[in-house]
C-alpha cells in the first residue's frame, strides 16, 4: 500500500529534497510546520513524517527535538544526511545590488547558516522569518518590492526566481540531518546504501547527584561504544532539570544496550531508546 509521507512546505524546501532523495512514487503531503506534520502521524491521518533534527553549522533543530520528547514520542526509523546549499534569491525582474535590497526573508536556521554573508553583504536589509524557505521565496516571488530570500535552487526554479548571489552559507562543510518517523516500519523500503546505524537515546538523571553525568558516560566508555553526540535539553519543569540526547553509532543489540540500560536505571536514569536506525548519505 502507498504510504503519505508529510514534510515542512511548500514545494522546495530543503525537507522535501530530503524526502525526494530517499523515496520515490510515495504520496507526498506539505504541512506548515514541523509539528502539524508530526501531529498528522500521530493521529494516523499520515503514515510518515520526514523531520530535520540538526545542522552542522547551527546544530539542534530544537523545535523538531523538543516536540518529539514533550509531545509526541514517535518512533525514528532512519536518517537521511543531505548537503546544505543556501542562495541569495531575487525575482528575475529585480536589476539593483546586493545593497539595494530592503529585507531578506527565509527559515531562522537558514538565517543562522548565513549570519556573516547578511551582517557584511546585506547591510540594507531587515531580516523577516518564514515558516520556511521555500515559503520565503514564495513571498517574494508575489512581492515587487526589493526584497530577497534565502533559498536553494529547487526553490528558485519552483517560484521563478533568479540566484542573485550563490553559497552564502558560513561555512562550507554544510550538512542537515533528517529523521524519518512513523508508528509502523512495515513496508518501508530505502534504496539507498547505509552508511552507518545509530541508535538516539534520551536520559534523564537523577536529580542533583555527583558525579552522575560521569557515570552515565561510563556506561558507554568501558563497554567501547562510541558516541556522536550528547546534548541536554530542559526538560520545561523549572531551571536546572534537563534530559540529555544521546546519538550512539551503532545498533541496539542484545547485550550491550540493554547492560548500559540496566546499569543506568541502577543510577536512578530514566532511559528511553528513541529509535534504531540506518543513516543515509544523499550527495547532491
Ligand atoms: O526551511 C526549509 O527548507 C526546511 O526544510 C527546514 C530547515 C531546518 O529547519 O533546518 C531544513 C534544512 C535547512 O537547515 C534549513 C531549514
Amino acid at each position: 500500500m502507498t504510504k503519505t509521507i508529510g514534510y515542512l512546505g511548500p514545494k522546495g524546501t530543503f525537507t522535501k529534497m530530503a524526502v525526494d532523495s530517499i523515496f520515490n512514487g510515495e504520496d507526498k503531503r506539505d504541512f506548515d510546520t514541523i509539528p502539524a506534520c508530526m501531529d498528522a502521524v500521530e493521529s494516523g491521518e499520515i503514515d510518515i513524517a520526514v523531520v530535520p533534527l540538526e545542522n552542522a553549522i547551527e546544530g539542534t533543530v530544537q523545535l523538531t527535538v523538543d516536540y518529539l520528547v514533550h509531545q509526541v514520542r514517535l518512533p525514528v526509523v532512519a536518517e537521511v544526511v543531505v548537503p546544505i546549499q543556501q542562495h541569495l534569491l531575487v525575482r528575475e525582474d529585480f536589476d539593483g545590488g546586493l545593497m539595494d535590497i530592503r529585507e531578506v526573508h527565509s527559515h531562522t536556521q537558514a538565517i543562522a547558516q548565513c549570519h556573516q554573508f547578511i551582517h557584511k553583504e546585506l547591510a540594507n536589509a531587515e531580516v523577516q522569518f518564514a515558516s520556511s524557505t521555500a515559503k520565503a521565496a514564495e513571498i517574494i516571488s508575489t512581492s515587487d518590492s526589493p526584497i530577497a530570500a534565502i533559498a536553494n535552487r529547487m526553490a528558485a526554479k519552483e517560484y521563478g526566481l533568479q540566484i542573485m548571489s550563490e553559497n552564502i552559507h558560513d561555512y562550507p562543510n554544510n550538512h542537515t540531518r533528517f529523521v524519518v518517523l512513523t508508528k509502523n516500519e512495515d513496508g518501508i523500503s530505502i534504496k539507498h546504501p547505509v552508511k552507518t546505524d545509530r541508535t538516539t537515546l534520551l536520559i534523564t538523571l537523577p536529580s542533583d547527584q555527583a558525579g552522575a553525568l560521569h557515570q552515565v558516560l561510563s556506561a558507554f566508555a568501558w563497554r567501547k561504544m562510541n558516541l556522536s553526540k550528547i546534548e541536554s535539553r530542559p526538560m520545561k519543569t523549572g531551571l536546572g532539570n534537563y534530559f540529555f540526547i544521546i546519538d550512539v553509532d551503532q545498533p541496539y543489540d542484545d547485550v550491550l544496550f540493554p547492560g548500559v540500560e540496566a546499569e543506568l536505571q541502577a543510577l536512578g536514569c530514566k532511559v528511553t531508546v528513541l529509535g534504531t536506525y540506518p543513516v543515509y548519505q544523499v550527495e547532491m
